[in-house]
């Protein structure tokens, strides 16, 4: 099994090696990236491959990883709009999540994978329910998923072992599945849903079995000053007193982190964790403006996610980096804050970092997950700077073709891996069902 692409505009995001290099040729070999070179002489003329792909007029790029997600809400997408996080989750979205079956989360994850593969994300990691059939969604699309179970035990120490014991057979039936698409992780929800003990406890779980831990911290302004309140510190440095932050034997992946010190940010630094900003879920619950800029600047490796699709209101992560880019620079009145080059490396290579270490990064030896972004088009003309043009000008549509682990998803517009009309028709009826189900009894 060989792919070889020519005539791209490469866009490898490897910082020690190629750059971009502007007539390019990638070879794919089996699921790794095998040679990655310049095309202006045609040397690429002299290799044969199984497949070849002409990327004329498209640049080349990492696949982009969505590092928060909870896949199984695009079919809450438009559910509850336009309220504040605490009471959209209490009054909203819990009592929906707890009519959920799990061919709702099936079809809710094989919508959420297509729509990611029509996007250009090639990676996510995911914090939901009924997560075997998300791993099955995954399985199917063929694209990369990091996949945690949200436990939610609100200090009730029985609940907590259940939800531990649900977490660790995630990890025990699905890690390394799919070639090693499918990865684990543990998923506490978030310090004022999980008490300090059982998320020190998921943390030791995660160390035993060698897998990631993912959690919310610091969303809200509420959430601060609770714990403040209740803990005299914030949640931050309470989880500090159990280690969580530790980061030398497994990954810690922390989404929001939009009340951050910068005490907190010094931390994060030294300890390595990666953090997952979701603007756009930010500005819509008015959660606040999270200080990126300043967490580059400390050394932390910061991604992004778009959150859930309840509260975003799509997986698209083009807009996620526009809108990343542009609410840095109003929150810092500084225009030269979070610059396009910046964000594209959160998508690609600081997201690659915590979902899989070869991938975020074209080069040879690295697993083969990469799109083609079509420049032939009037949004796309001219192109001086090929960052300014995907984070300011590209759109989610614009993306052609995807691989993925060495396998072609999408090619030239046509997704190759599912039935398009009949997962999106799937997906509306279990919607509709489910939003039925949750209305209140009279
Ligand atoms: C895993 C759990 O996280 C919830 N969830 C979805 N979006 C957010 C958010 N922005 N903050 C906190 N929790 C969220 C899901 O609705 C589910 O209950
Ligand atoms: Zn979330």
């Amino acid at each position: 099994m060989s792919i070889l692409i020519k005539n791209a505009y490469i866009v490898t995001m490897d910082k020690d090696g190629a750059g971009e290099i502007e007539n390019g040729f990638l070879l794919i070999e089996n699921n790794l990236i095998s040679k990655i070179g310049d095309n202006s002489n045609n040397a690429a003329d002299s290799i044969s491959a199984g497949t070849v792909i002409d990327a004329k007029g498209a640049i080349l790029m990492p696949g982009l990883s969505n590092t928060h997600t909870h896949l199984g809400m695009t079919l809450l997408r438009g559910y509850a709009d336009d309220m504040a996080l605490q009471a959209w989750l209490e009054t909203k979205i819990w009592p929906a999540e707890a009519n959920l079956t799990a061919e709702d989360v099936y079809y809710g994850s094989l919508l959420g994978c297509l729509e990611m593969i029509r996007s250009g994300t090639t990676a996510f990691c995911d914090m939901y329910f009924f997560m075997d059939e998300t791993a099955k969604a995954v399985e199917k699309a063929g694209i990369r998923g990091c996949l945690s179970y949200g436990m939610i035990e609100f200090g009730d120490e029985e609940k907590g072992n259940k939800e531990l014991a649900t977490n660790e057979k995630l990890v025990r039936d699905w890690q390394g599945k799919a070639n090693g698409r499918i990865t684990t992780m543990y998923g506490p929800h978030a310090p004022n849903t999980c008490c300090q003990s059982f998320i020190g406890r998921s943390k030791e779980a995660a160390e035993r079995d060698g897998v990631g831990v993912h959690i919310h911290v610091l969303e809200t302004e509420a959430e601060l000053n609770q714990m403040k309140e209740n803990h005299g510190m914030c949640s931050v440095h309470h989880l500090d007193a159990v280690d969580f932050w530790n980061t030398e034997k497994i990954p810690v992946l922390a989404a929001h982190c939009v009340w951050m010190s910068d005490g907190d940010i010094k931390l994060f630094a030294k300890k390595g964790v990666t953090v997952s900003h979701n603007p756009i879920s930010n500005m819509k619950l008015a959660s606040g403006i999270a200080p990126i800029q300043k967490m580059l600047d400390a050394g932390v490796s910061v991604s992004l996610g778009t959150d859930g699709c309840a509260s975003n209101n799509n997986l698209n992560l083009f807009e996620e980096m526009k809108t990343a880019a542009l609410l840095q620079k109003v929150g810092t009145m500084s225009p030269t804050a979070l610059p396009a080059k910046a964000v594209v490396e959160m998508a690609t290579v600081n997201g690659g970092r915590v979902i899989d270490k070869q991938t975020g990064v074209l080069k040879a030896g690295n697993k083969a997950d990469m799109i083609l972004v079509d420049i032939q088009k009037a949004n796309a003309t001219p192109v001086f700077d090929v960052y300014s043009h995907l984070v300011y000008a590209a759109a989610g549509s614009d993306v052609k073709t995807m691989i993925v682990d060495g396998k072609i998803l999408m090619e030239n517009y046509k997704v190759l891996v599912m039935d398009e009309e009949e997962v999106m028709k799937k997906a509306k009826e279990c919607a509709f069902s489910l939003a039925e189900r949750a209305k209140p009894k009279k």
